[in-house]
């Protein structure tokens, strides 16, 4: 006999909310099971924080279900109250008790006898490195222990489904990839299933299993951050991770006719706008000898030729942004360390073919 796999700790069906005539979350479905991190991703505005709000409980959709472990827990007809959900919460300001102890805020959710509770608090305050901080009250701690106080609270009660709104915003730049880090650790830990809103692809990259792209209220892509970033939907999809140079071409016989040679775009019909996307980091610099530039390759295409507008120095890598001859299109290219070429310097341009997506310029999702 086959084992059945569980349901899903968070599953939500179809799930929709319209303020003033508009659908600000419209037709969102996903599950995450336990121990899976999923973070919602996109802009500011695109629905995010009302997609967490309705499966806290907080507001009620117009049309969908929210289920927990396979059990309905709400439709639009049909709602158990936040409190009963089994759902944590974190936000980006903490909202620690400013009155209360760092383990009292920690106990704060915990239910049963008092033994059981100084246990589970004396496990978080251990997995959170700040047993020494147990009796501080909060506004003697760091802003990275705080976010530690509100992680191990959200936690304690053993919630089977954590929801994190920007939760690293708060706090200091340079701190925030190793708090992502420690939190992502303890989170598997705790085998929770957690949804976590943010703005930032970097974020969702680092702390991802799943990513879903919103965008206007929708779920525009999913999948693993590699398959997000190398196979974006739309050229929108591709911009959002990352800088983007976009060569503009029409179809002619299932080809696309570019500066940097002849580009396959069979099923689109003749005179569709083509909009070719490619990430700085996929272009190829070479010198300019005497006016020639390298041979052309089948990875590479032809080169073109275009001049130095400036570059700049960005630490890991540096920018290069080149005004080129062919229609005076701007460029950027990234080269690891420094190169720093003089404004004006000829150089050659060629584009990795295999990592340039072609979408039909309708449709651009921006
Ligand atoms: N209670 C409300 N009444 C009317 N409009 C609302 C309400 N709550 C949110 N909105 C609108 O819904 C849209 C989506 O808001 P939401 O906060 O979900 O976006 P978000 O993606 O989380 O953005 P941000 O990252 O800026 O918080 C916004 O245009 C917002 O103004």
């Amino acid at each position: 006999m086959s084992a059945q796999l569980p349901p899903p700790r968070l599953e939500v069906r179809a799930l929709g909310r319209v303020f003033d005539g508009r659908a600000v979350v419209d037709d969102v479905s996903f599950a995450i099971p336990a121990g899976q991190v999923t973070c919602l991703l996109g802009p500011s505005g695109c629905g995010k924080s009302t997609t967490l709000r309705l499966i806290a409980g907080v507001d009620m959709q117009d049309t969908g279900e929210i289920y927990v472990d396979g059990k309905l827990i709400c439709d639009t007809v049909f709602r158990i109250p936040p409190e009963q959900r089994a759902i944590g919460l974190m936000f980006q300001d903490f909202a620690l008790f400013p009155h209360l102890t760092v383990a009292e805020n920690i106990a704060f959710g915990l239910k049963g006898d008092s033994a059981a509770k100084r246990a589970r608090v004396t496990e978080l305050l251990g997995k959170v490195r700040l047993t020494r901080h147990r009796d501080s009250y909060p506004h003697g701690l760091s802003g990275g222990e705080q976010q530690r106080v509100a992680l191990a609270r959200a936690l304690a009660p053993r919630p089977r489904i954590l929801l994190m709104d920007e939760p690293f915003s708060g706090l200091d730049e340079r701190l925030r990839d190793d708090i992502r880090d420690e939190t992502l650790a303890l989170l598997k830990e705790e085998n929770t299933a957690v949804l976590l809103v943010t703005h930032e692809p970097h974020e969702a990259m680092r702390m991802a299993d799943e990513i879903l792209l919103m965008r206007g209220g929708k779920i525009v892509q999913r999948g693993a951050p590699y398959n997000l970033y190398n196979a974006p939907v739309d050229r929108a999809a591709a911009a959002f991770f990352s800088d983007v140079n976009v060569l503009k071409g029409q179809v002619k016989d299932a080809l696309t006719e570019t500066a940097f040679g002849d580009f396959l775009t069979p099923g689109h019909a003749d005179g569709t706008e083509i909009d070719i996307v490619i990430r700085p980091q996929h272009l190829k610099i070479d010198f300019d000898r005497a006016g020639r530039g390298p041979a052309p390759t089948p990875q590479d295409g032809t080169p073109a030729r275009g001049v130095v507008e400036r570059a700049r120095f960005l630490g890991r890598e540096s920018l290069v942004e080149f005004r080129m001859d062919f229609d005076g299109t701007i460029l950027r290219a990234s080269v690891p360390n420094v190169f720093l070429p003089k404004p004006g310097t000829p150089m050659w341009l060629m584009i990795r073919r295999d990592r340039c997506f072609v979408f039909p310029a309708k449709g651009a999702g921006a």
